[in-house]
């Protein structure tokens, strides 16, 4: 049998069980559907190229975070969009795997994480994740994507080093761009993103003023973070920081909204 047919039975096997159990949603991981199942409860696809698959509710995240992730964060996400409480029995389907599970909320998550997944934000994840778990030369590596309120993030930045991306119109939606970005990743400073995918600069240093600026972070993170938690307080941008030790932190409004350590996955 190939992948392709474990991913078809399995997801028959799901959509029998929806019927037989009492099921309040289904979630579909990291599946092609040829056409929008048959059920009367709501469908949550999750993964890449998900977006646009049948007008059904999406969460587009890297694959990359593994299925248990996965899972904790679609029972947040629909426990936050209403679509299942707390506490109720949803199923889950990936191309090798089929789980029920209760709805329950993962605690590193804020509801706020959700409403920023968009494509880019996934790319962006995705690549941070890579950049975690891959370091450069044998190394860990650490830096930060600020991403989108691109205007207002030059605004309160300054070069560190010539801008390399500077004449080039690289955007991460195109393909051979992440492995550019990577070979930029050991730069200082921050690589900024626009909503459209385009990398303006890389070696940016985020100039926030902490006298007038407060943050809400953890006192044991260093200067990356509070940078990247004060560009996403004084702009609307959103900011993703991969630290030396590998986790990788999301930042919105001054605070972190997504907490997440690739190497321990
Ligand atoms: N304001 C800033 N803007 C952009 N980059 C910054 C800024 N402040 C620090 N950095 C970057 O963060 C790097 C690491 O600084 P530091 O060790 O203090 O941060 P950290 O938060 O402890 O990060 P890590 O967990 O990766 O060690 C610096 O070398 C620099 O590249």
């Amino acid at each position: 049998m190939k992948g392709n047919d474990y991913a078809e039975v399995l997801l028959k096997k799901a959509l029998e069980l929806t019927r037989l159990l009492d099921i309040k949603a289904l979630v579909v991981i990291g599946i092609e559907l040829k056409k929008p199942p048959k059920v009367d409860i709501p469908i949550l696809l999750v993964g890449r190229e998900t977006s646009r698959q049948h007008n059904l509710k999406t969460l587009p995240l890297p694959l990359s975070m593994g299925t248990k992730n996965l899972v904790n964060l679609a029972s947040s996400f629909m426990i936050a969009e209403g679509i299942i409480k707390e506490g109720e029995t949803f199923i889950y389907v990936t191309p090798s795997t089929l789980g029920i599970r209760k709805a329950k909320k993962a605690v590193e998550v804020e509801d706020e994480f959700f409403s920023q997944i968009e494509h880019i934000f996934q790319e962006v994840l995705e690549l941070a994740i890579e950049l975690s778990l891959e370091g450069r030369e044998g190394k860990p590596i650490g830096t930060i994507f600020v991403i989108g309120d691109t205007k207002n993030v030059i605004k309160h930045s300054h070069q560190m080093v010539p801008n390399p991306f500077k004449g080039y119109k690289i955007n991460i939606f195109d393909k051979g761009s992440k492995e550019i970005i990577k070979e930029f990743a050991f730069l200082d400073g921050a690589f900024v993103i626009s909503k459209s995918g385009r990398v303006l600069c890389a070696g940016r240093y985020l100039d926030i003023d902490f006298k007038k600026v407060s943050v809400n972070i953890p006192s044991g993170l260093g200067s990356r973070h509070l940078a990247a938690a004060g560009i996403s307080k004084v702009t609307k941008a959103i900011a993703i920081t991969v630290s030396e030790s590998g986790i990788v932190r999301v930042f919105k409004d001054g605070k972190i909204i997504f907490e997440y350590n690739p190497r321990l996955h």
